[in-house]
């Protein structure tokens, strides 16, 4: 078995005091694994997202991502560490209107000397990794474009290739697909899992669309994991 890339501990989290929307005991995803994460809308995927990449902070345990443990460091460090070690898919994308394709993809070089490093060592330079990797997503005739002008899959196409280059760690992605035709759907995870194949990244995938959870190693659902909607059904009974 691979060595684990993201460890949750003891994991407790609540908007307010005394409420955990989540509280998960143990979870752990291996280098190079794929898990599909399934759960009703505002069960917390989101949140736990979140908590993992260390947008927020847990009331109390512990998130390790690829063996150092994220908790009770600054926001700025958090920033850091993510920047370096997790390339995220949002459902809208996120990507920066005022740039062409191409600066888009190299965002994560710009902010990460590790990820530039390793563009630079398996490319060449963060360009010709963008190039390459805007290749195998089937756009690379559209890198000076401005991403406004791009359908929607093509600007998903983009936002996966900038979540992929410099080869983080880890991948999360958080309903990428959710606004795609099926066909394109199932096309653009198996790009996605192919990238993450090459660079044995890890890739923690969220989705309400169980038909995609074939194309993964494993399906865990929130509420297996998480006893903190058990704990309040309990005690209301
Ligand atoms: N910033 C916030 N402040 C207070 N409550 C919030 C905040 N963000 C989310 N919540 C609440 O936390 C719960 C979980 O939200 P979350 O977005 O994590 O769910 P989800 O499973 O991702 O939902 P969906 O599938 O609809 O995206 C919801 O009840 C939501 O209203």
């Amino acid at each position: 078995m691979s060595h684990p890339v993201i460890e949750l501990e003891q994991l407790c989290f609540g908007w307010k005091p005394n409420q955990n929307l989540l509280h998960i005991e143990a979870f752990s995803v291996a280098a190079g694994e794929r898990v599909f994460l399934r759960g009703p809308s505002g069960s917390g995927k989101t949140t736990l997202l979140n908590l993992i990449t260390g947008i927020h902070t847990p009331v109390s345990g512990k998130v390790t991502l690829t063996g150092t443990d994220i908790t009770g460091r600054s926001g700025a460090w958090r920033d850091r560490f993510r920047a370096d070690h997790i390339g995220l898919i949002f459902q809208q994308f996120n990507l920066l209107p005022y740039l062409s394709v191409l600066d888009n993809v190299l965002l994560p070089c710009r902010f990460s000397g590790v990820r530039r490093q390793k563009a630079c060592e398996r490319y060449g330079s963060p360009e010709a990794a963008a190039l390459a990797l805007l290749s195998e997503l089937g756009i690379d005739g559209l890198l000076q474009q401005p991403v406004t002008d791009l359908s929607i899959g093509q600007q998903q196409r983009v936002a996966a290739a900038r979540a992929l280059i410099g080869s983080p760690e880890i991948l999360i992605a958080d309903e990428p697909t959710s606004s795609l035709d099926s066909d394109t759907r199932s096309a653009f995870i198996e790009l996605l899992i192919s990238e993450c194949d090459q660079n044995n990244t890890a890739l923690l995938f969220v989705s309400h669309d169980n038909q995609l959870a074939s194309h993964f190693c494993r399906i865990v659902a929130l509420d297996e994991i998480n006893s903190a909607g058990q704990a309040v059904g309990e005690s209301q009974a």
